[in-house]
């Protein structure tokens, strides 16, 4: 059996007047790709919080694997920067580099040309970010995850903005690194077309509970409606 890259066992968690989530206990497999879905404010952005240990669990464990130790990458949507936003593509993925750019070494720019060429953003590099598609921004995003060389990827809504062919363009480009790389990786989204594509598994957040099963066993009819809605418009394209 795949080891685990995180376990989370018997977590509580909510806010004042909210419980969020009672027992929740499940296992990622390295190598693994779950979609995180639910409604709207189910807890997903709270689970990532969680995830992140920017919040502590009031009952329960979160447990990263120790050897190999856990790097976490995370994408969140892009945001829409002004068009004047002076930097390149290049110089706002550097952005997350650790020394500041005059004193970035060549080792660093190195792992820059690297995660630049792993999201295919080389002839794109030198264009300004404020005028970029959305699909390279949201590329970009992702490039500057990477750059920490991560082995467990959290994918934040990052295909939300984008249009279909982008949306499939950016999952394919993940699942190549999950192929060459055994990165693992959790995708919050509300599209469950693209979480039946990519992904082998899922964990549904219910008010009143949680589902974690294998993408095979997801029946559409019995998510929530406003995650079949979504699907089916995309449906359409
Ligand atoms: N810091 C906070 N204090 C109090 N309540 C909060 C806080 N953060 C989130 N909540 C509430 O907790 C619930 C879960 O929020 P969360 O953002 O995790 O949901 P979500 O599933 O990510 O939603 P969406 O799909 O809309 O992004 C919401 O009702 C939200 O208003």
């Amino acid at each position: 059996m795949t080891e685990a890259i995180l376990s989370v066992d018997h977590l509580d968690f909510g806010f004042r007047d909210q419980p969020l989530y009672r027992d929740l206990t499940f296992e990622l497999a390295a190598g693994s790709m779950t979609s995180l879905v639910g409604a709207n404010g189910v807890g997903k952005t709270t689970l990532i919080r969680l995830l992140m240990g920017q919040l502590k669990p009031q009952q329960g464990e979160i447990q990263y694997r120790q050897t190999p130790a856990v790097h976490i990458g995370y994408v969140p949507q892009f945001r829409n920067l002004e068009d004047e936003y002076p930097l390149s593509i290049r110089s706002f993925i550097g952005l997350n580099i650790r020394h500041l750019w005059p004193w970035a070494t060549t080792k660093d720019k190195q792992l820059l040309d690297q995660v630049i060429e792993a999201t295919h953003l080389e002839a794109r590099q030198y264009n300004r970010m404020g005028r970029a598609s959305g699909g390279e921004k949201q590329k970009a995003y992702l490039a500057q995850a990477l750059l920490n060389r991560p082995n467990f990827l959290i994918l934040d809504e990052s295909t939300a903005s984008l249009d279909v062919n982008t949306k499939v363009e950016l999952m394919d480009l993940v699942k190549e690194l999950n192929q060459k790389t055994g990165l693992t990786v959790l995708f919050v989204t509300h599209d469950l077309n693209l979480a039946k594509q990519y992904t082998n598994q899922y964990l549904l957040l219910k008010k009143d509970g949680y589902e974690m099963k294998s993408m095979n066993e997801m029946d559409v009819a019995t998510m929530p409606e406003e995650l079949q809605s979504v699907s089916e418009i995309q449906e359409v394209d």
